[in-house]
């Protein structure tokens, strides 16, 4: 065969090195993450040998059947995504935007690692015989190059983190960090990083875990940074974003004024009686099984979970939950464990997300979620603005901002309210209860201060005021707060976009840089909590002049701080007081005959939101 090459058989082959190195400095170019890179390749070079391997059976030439094999593989995999961008089926279909802008963003990854190759491949083809053998040099030596260049770069002292220490796997990619996180317990895994390596870890090819109260503010204040890129595992391309997972400062400033709203005295004044009234449910269920006469046992962990739910679907539902009297009928906190636990796993590898969209599993179970909220959604909108909930706010359903809230965006904003409203205020409550029964003295002395604020005979505990200024019942609150954070480790940072990168406590942080601040290990840091750091110790919040402790406020952030931190912090501290002080005052409570107390620490488990074990309990009815 003649072939019109004008490179020697070892220039081809340096060639093929060459554009996969370029591929490699493009990548790092755009900043996209090249560990994307595996999965593409699987996905466009290896499935399509599977058909091949079938075809070429039928033919009897190797280059007809790899032709025909991976030209109608490509052909069809890019007229669908094609096909579907541009139907009306697309998520985005109603926004207006240029043909070609809605078409692309998969046709360079595919330039890239399929079609640069072929340039190699033709030079070599010249000199060798066998065009499989050609295709598969070029093809593996292209592949290989690219990939060991990328491990080479991330661990060579170019790569701009190079200084930062942190275990070899971790520089190179997240398949470590994600196998952590797949057993629930990165926040034990990211303290015994902290331990070996100090306050400043490399935790991935681009991510630092920071652990420095010097660090706090330029990461989470106000002259801060944004939303990290875990968020984007959160909400897939083409999905609205929600309050949480708003990457872009403006955008999350204006957002958040709606949410504002929601919190000010006045509004929590008018959200109370909807506190009361599931506090007041609550006790009246926990009191049936206290009046039984033979002691039965209940996991007291789920019952703060149903009372969170419960309340949280008053707050965006209009009343949509009934988990203390009916249990789970929608089998809606099975969903959200479900949801929780992939997100928890891919905030790692937040580009997979776009591939599992396409898992039957995942989708099926997030369309039942889905179709259930909108069912919600749309009751209480026809409802009206009748009453000042959560929802009222959040959908501007008085226009009290001057912005339109279309039904995705409100609907996305309520699913976000319930995952950052239930699960994190019931797992710190568990938490509470579970130290309060191992620390009999500490249980006692609570007894005595809500029982001499709030005498049974004088009615319920639910003076806002009151509670706030009880000095042990808000010590006991920090303490589960301090050692049970329900975001354990994952609350992250990126420094602004176009900023090049930012000085944090003394050490320069590049752009594409995803900060941890895990809340978990700088909680426990005993620079900042001592003695005993791990120990549930609620005087440390009030001896605060004999010396004894050192209790650093600075490094207590279970809420976070700066603009983004918990809107509902102070929702959430209401309720904790009124639950703790209501089940103190009514009923003795103890652990079940045969729980083992080591069990707790050992069940806790890291999926975005902390999720505790059961806490299997006895509760009686005070004389
Ligand atoms: C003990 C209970 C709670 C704790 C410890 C907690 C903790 C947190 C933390 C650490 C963040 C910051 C996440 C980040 O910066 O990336 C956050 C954000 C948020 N929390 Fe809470 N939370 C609690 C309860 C609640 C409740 C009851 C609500 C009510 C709806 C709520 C709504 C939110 C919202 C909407 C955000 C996002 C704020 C923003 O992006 O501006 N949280 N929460």
């Amino acid at each position: 065969m003649t072939h019109p090459h004008s490179l020697s058989l070892g220039e081809s082959l340096l060639f093929d090195v060459f554009c996969a190195l370029s591929v490699h400095r493009i990548y790092n170019k755009y900043e996209v993450d090249p560990t994307r890179l595996l999965p593409t390749f699987f996905l466009l070079v290896a499935v399509p040998a599977l058909p091949y391997y079938l075809l070429a059976a039928h033919l009897k030439s190797i280059v007809l059947s790899l032709f025909l094999t991976y030209s109608l593989f490509y052909v069809t995999l890019l007229s669908s995504i094609v096909l579907y961008r541009i139907s009306p089926m697309h998520p985005l279909a109603k926004y207006p935007g240029p043909l070609s802008l809605k078409i692309s963003k998969l046709l360079p990854t595919f330039f890239l690692l399929v079609a640069v190759p072929a340039l190699p491949y033709y030079f070599l083809a010249a000199h060798l015989k066998s065009i499989v053998l050609s295709l598969f040099l070029t093809y593996s030596l292209f592949y290989v190059t690219l990939l060991s260049s990328i491990v080479l770069y991330r661990i060579s002292p170019m790569h701009p983190l190079a200084k930062y220490p942190g275990p070899l796997s971790l520089k190179i990619s997240k398949f470590v960090a994600m196998y952590h996180a797949s057993g629930g317990k990165q926040y034990a895994f990211f303290k015994s990083l902290h331990d070996t390596y100090g306050p400043f870890v490399r935790v991935g090819p681009n991510e630092l875990s920071v652990v420095d109260t010097e660090a706090i503010s330029p990461i989470l204040g106000l002259d801060g940074m944004r939303r990290g890129p875990l968020w984007d595992a959160h909400c897939p391309p083409g999905t609205t974003r929600h309050l949480l997972a708003l990457r872009n400062v403006e955008q999350h400033n204006e957002r958040r004024k709606l949410w504002n709203h929601g919190f000010t005295s006045a509004s929590m004044k008018e959200l109370q009686p909807a506190v009361e009234s599931r506090v007041l449910e609550l006790v009246e269920e926990l009191g049936k099984q206290a009046s039984r006469e033979e002691e039965t046992s209940l996991d007291l962990a789920q019952w703060m979970a149903s009372f969170t739910y419960d309340f949280m679907g008053d707050m965006v539902f209009g009343g949509g939950f009934s988990f203390m009297r009916n249990g789970d009928e929608v089998g809606v906190r099975g969903l959200l464990e479900g949801t929780l636990k992939v997100i928890g796993l891919l905030e790692h590898a937040p580009w997979i997300v776009g591939l599992l969209r396409n898992v039957a599993k995942v989708s099926e179970k997030g369309r039942k979620y889905h179709a259930f909220g909108m069912r919600c959604y749309d009751t209480r909108k026809e409802q009206g603005a009748t009453k000042r909930d959560l929802f009222h706010y959040i959908t501007n359903e008085d226009g009290l901002e001057r912005m339109e809230v279309p039904r995705d965006q409100g609907l996305n904003e309520i699913f976000a309210a319930i995952i950052a409203g239930a699960d994190t205020t019931s797992t710190v409550l568990g938490g509470l209860f579970f130290h309060l029964l191992s620390n009999a003295a500490v249980m006692e002395r609570l007894q005595k201060e809500v029982d001499s604020e709030f005498p049974r005979a004088e009615g319920e505990p639910f003076d806002a005021v009151k509670l706030a200024g009880m000095p042990f019942l808000n010590a006991v609150i920090n303490e589960a707060l301090r050692l049970q954070p329900p975001l354990p480790t994952s609350l992250q940072r990126s420094p602004l976009e176009g900023s090049g990168g930012k000085q944090v406590a003394g050490r320069f942080v590049p752009e594409n840089t995803a900060l941890y601040v895990p809340l978990y290990v700088l909680q426990r840091d005993s620079r900042y909590f001592s003695p005993l750091p791990n120990a549930f110790i609620p005087e440390r919040w009030l001896d605060t002049t004999s010396g004894k402790f050192i209790s650093n406020t600075s490094a207590f952030i279970p809420f976070s701080t700066g603009p983004a931190n918990c809107v509902g912090k102070n929702l959430a501290l209401l309720e904790m007081r009124m639950v703790v002080a209501t089940i103190i005052q009514r009923f003795h409570v103890k652990f079940a005959e045969g729980y083992d107390p080591s069990k707790w620490e050992e069940e806790l488990q890291d999926f975005f939101v902390t999720k505790v074990g059961r806490l299997p309990v006895i509760v009686t009815l005070r004389a």
